[in-house]
């Protein structure tokens, strides 16, 4: 039986692997969009959280300052101070040095009127300094009645860039205008600005003002310029917040912008897209291992629970069929095929083949028995070919080639070992005449009857067989002349005294020679020969010698 190309168990390795390879790979391309939906959604929460607590934080700021700003635009002292005293003037400047000393985030309190009084908190103003014609006291004045918030400058002692939050008022008392106005330095949101997000290194963020004009940026060179200079793309902002995606210096940005109440301003918090996607890469490729360790432990999972429900039970009946047909008698250990299809196919298999097996060796029995008979048969006939190359068909015994050959060994062995042997040839008297009387059929009869009588008196040792006709040759072994004599008589007188069937008495009349050294066979049987003749012409029913031999 040719052996199976493959196997069962290397077919369900195989099929594991594909089947388990594609759930893999679909696996892995929807974990990559869920990560990539997850990711890109936590991106978008993280700089949209970021952008709205900077947003409260400096709107808060700003609140707190114009508030202070609205308070000290309808307090009277602010008001009528040109029309007041020097004390007066004092003891505003201190009330504006309080307010200033008690909050980090205000560098300045000071109020600019329309007669150029200038009062500030701690600053010595110099002499000719005109507040009418700064551009706090001028924008101020220009918004009247509202108040102008967040006004960028660049301080003149420090050259710190502030913001100015100003509201101009009326002098009750002379209608003259006046501005007061708070300054609160660059770096409190700068430093709001910095705080870092610390999921993500490239976080940062941005300020315009309503027209699009940086005014706060991490990088002091592009302050002032548009936003065009800050986003390569041309993004419109006509929503007060929202996501957008724009490509800067060859980096794939992610921002989320918003409105400044208090002030106006547009805020933007920034990251690298690239940064918020790339965890994606390395939680991919943490899975991807895992998932391929779980493939692995579930490939080796699904082979053997298949090998052991369907591959073994068919190795099993591979092996039990190849046992079965090679007549192996030393079969394995004994296995139980399960109780299902696959263990009922392999059951009807294996009697199936048992069957089939024992029909061929009932065939194979019936050949061997037959060719066994026909041996039988054929030794038998051989033997019957051989008995009859050697026996007188009618009485059983020698006929003449055994005797000759038979007498030839006897004479050699006799000769080699100077030993003697006799023979001794006899004929039935008058022989013709029971054929003639009775007929040929009980002249047979006569024959074989003779034949079993002289039987009787012979030696095993000696050889009986008919010479020819009615004519018998007894070769006696180890026999001197004398002793054939006494065995020739013998035979005499047991011949005379039987009653034959059918003929009642015969007689017989023999010749005995002895063998002499250095004579050959036939001279032994020609003296036997001569010695019948002998007697018959003496009379017959006797026994006839030569002294010699
Ligand atoms: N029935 C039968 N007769 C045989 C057989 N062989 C030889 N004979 C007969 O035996 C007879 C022998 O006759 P003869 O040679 O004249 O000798 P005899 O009649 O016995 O006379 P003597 O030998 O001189 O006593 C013949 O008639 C043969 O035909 C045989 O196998 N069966």
């Amino acid at each position: 039986m040719k052996k199976p190309a493959s196997s069962i168990r290397r077919e369900i390795f195989k099929e594991s692997c594909f089947y388990l390879g594609i759930i893999f790979f679909f696996y892995v391309i929807l974990m990559i969009a869920l990560l990539y939906d997850s990711e890109r959604s936590k991106a978008h929460e993280l700089v949209k959280q970021k952008n709205q607590s900077i947003n409260y934080s400096i709107d808060a700021h700003f609140n707190d300052i114009s508030t202070m700003v609205e308070e000290f635009a309808t307090t009277d002292i602010v008001r009528e101070a040109a029309s007041l005293s020097e004390v007066e003037h004092q003891q505003l400047t201190k009330k504006f040095g309080i307010v200033t000393t008690t909050s980090t985030r205000i560098t300045h309190v000071y109020a600019g009127y329309q007669n150029d009084l200038m009062l500030i908190d701690t600053w010595n103003v110099p002499d000719g300094y005109q507040p009418s014609t700064r551009p706090w006291y001028l924008q101020a004045i220009e918004r009247s009645p509202n108040r102008v918030t967040g006004l960028p400058y660049r301080d003149v002692v420090y050259n710190d860039w502030l913001f100015t939050t100003c509201k101009a008022f009326t002098n009750p008392i002379d209608g003259s205008q006046g501005v007061v106005a708070i300054d609160s330095a660059l770096g409190v949101i700068t430093d709001l600005l910095n705080e870092r997000a610390t999921e993500y290194q490239s976080f940062y963020s941005f300020i315009t003002d309503s027209t699009g004009k940086v005014i706060i940026h991490g990088n002091p060179d592009l302050i002032n310029h548009n936003i065009d200079s800050v986003m390569d793309a041309n993004v419109i902002l006509e929503t007060t917040q929202g996501f957008t995606n724009y490509r800067y210096a060859g980096h794939y940005k992610l921002a989320f912008y918003s409105t400044i109440d208090e002030t106006g301003w547009r805020l933007f918090t920034v990251i690298d897209l690239w940064e918020a996607l790339e965890p994606i890469l390395y939680k991919v490729l943490g899975n991807i291992v895992i998932l391929a360790f779980v493939a692995l432990l579930l490939i080796f999972l699904f082979s053997s629970v298949f090998s052991r429900k369907i591959a073994q039970p068919m190795q099993e009946l591979f092996v039990h069929v190849k046992q079965l047909i090679r007549k192996d008698t030393e079969r394995g250990r004994h296995y139980e095929f399960p109780d299902n299809e696959i263990g009922y196919i392999a059951r009807e298999v294996v009697q199936l083949t048992e069957n089939e097996l024992y029909r061929r060796s009932q065939q194979l029995e019936q050949a061997y028995k037959e060719i066994n008979a026909s041996h039988l048969k054929l030794e038998k006939q051989n033997q019957l070919l051989s008995e009859m190359a050697t026996s007188d068909q009618l009485t059983g015994i020698y006929n003449r080639y055994k005797l000759d050959e038979s007498l030839q060994k006897e004479h050699v062995r006799a000769e080699r070992y100077e030993r003697v042997y006799s023979v001794i040839l006899f004929d039935v008297d008058y022989f013709k005449r029971i054929n003639d009387d009775f007929g040929h059929m009980v002249g047979d009869k006569v024959l074989q009857e003779l034949v079993g009588l002289i039987q009787q008196g012979l030696r095993r040792a000696d050889i009986f067989g008919r010479w020819g006709g009615e004519e018998f040759l007894i070769v006696c072994p180890e026999t001197n002349l004398k002793q054939a004599l006494v065995l020739a008589e013998k035979l005499l007188l047991k011949v005379e005294a039987h009653q034959f069937q059918y003929i009642g008495s015969l007689t017989i009349s023999l010749g005995v020679s002895q063998c002499q050294p250095n004579e050959t066979q036939s001279h032994v049987l020609k003296r036997a020969d001569d010695c019948l003749y002998q007697a018959k012409e003496l009379g017959r029913n006797r026994v006839e010698y030569l002294s010699k031999g």
